[in-house]
């Protein structure tokens, strides 16, 4: 891998056996992210993104091609996950569900609580260290989600329609909230979603995928400065004229996709 890159995706296919069907679910698709970069993943429905990020994530196996992660740090996690459920633990203290990954990783309790409650911070949820998650919104398990896979600190971070449930109000909140705190730490993401808007705002690239099977339909860069301003970017003119190229790539897939059904 060259020195920038930090995941390189080469000649990925899955193909899901089940009974008498098959479905090709990624085919031969290429791509690199480099260190520090933000990538967002669209496409239609049933296009394979999820199953692209799992197998980044060691949870599933290419059927061929390879996928590579750049460690820089042998103690770290290779990845940490953040799914669009609710996925903490209910038995845990907030400030235990963040420090989580920490603790398997066996680092001492003062200084994983110290990291746990310096991302509870950012993420606006310091005061509610001591509750349980059931004493909590759906929006604020949310954020514990993304608080604990920010402080795990693993090599890239992967994230799932993380805010797919949530609504519009509460979506705006993460999006800035996310924004701020991975502007403070430009780790490595892959970020999927449903929505161009969403892609846009948070996005270094974006990967446009074709219908099933998923493939590479497009890459682009948004280049929009950062730090980013959720309102005002929504008005700048580069956000405009993105946003139709991407939808004009997308609608084509997903056209194809409803007549696949
Ligand atoms: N474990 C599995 N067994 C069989 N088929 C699967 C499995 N996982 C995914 N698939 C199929 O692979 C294809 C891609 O699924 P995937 O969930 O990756 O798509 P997606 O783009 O994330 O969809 P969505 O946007 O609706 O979440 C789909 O046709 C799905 O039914």
């Amino acid at each position: 891998m060259d020195g920038a890159e930090k995941i390189r995706v080469e000649n990925l296919t899955k193909i899901f056996n089940t009974g008498r069907t098959s479905v090709v679910a990624l085919e031969n698709v290429n791509l690199t992210v480099e260190d520090g970069e933000f990538l967002c993943v669209v496409g239609p429905s049933g296009c394979g993104k999820t199953t692209m990020l799992r197998i980044l994530a060691g949870l599933e196996k290419p059927t061929s091609g390879r996928v590579y992660i750049k460690a820089r740090n042998a103690g770290k996690p290779p990845t940490a996950v953040v799914f669009q459920g609710d996925s903490i633990f209910p038995w845990m203290k907030v400030v235990e569900n963040v420090e989580y990954g920490l603790r398997i990783r066996g680092i001492p309790l003062e200084e994983r609580r110290a990291i746990a409650l310096e991302y509870l911070k950012k993420m606006g949820l310091e005061r509610f260290a001591d509750l349980y998650p059931y004493q909590l919104s759906g929006g604020m398990k949310q954020r514990i989600n993304v608080a604990r896979a920010f402080a795990s600190d693993p090599e890239i971070l992967l994230m799932d329609e993380p805010f797919g449930a949530l609504d519009e109000q509460n979506k705006l909140i993460l999006q800035q909230e996310l924004l701020r705190i991975w502007e403070g730490s430009y780790k490595t993401t892959v970020f999927i979603t449903h929505s161009i808007d969403e892609a846009l705002l948070l996005g270094d690239k974006i990967l446009v995928m074709t219908a099933q099977p998923g493939r590479v339909k497009a890459m682009l860069e948004v280049k929009i400065e950062r730090p980013r301003d959720i309102i005002l970017i929504k008005s700048s003119p580069v956000f405009i004229e993105l946003y139709r190229e991407i939808w004009e790539l997308l609608r084509e897939e997903v056209m194809k996709a409803r007549n696949m059904r």
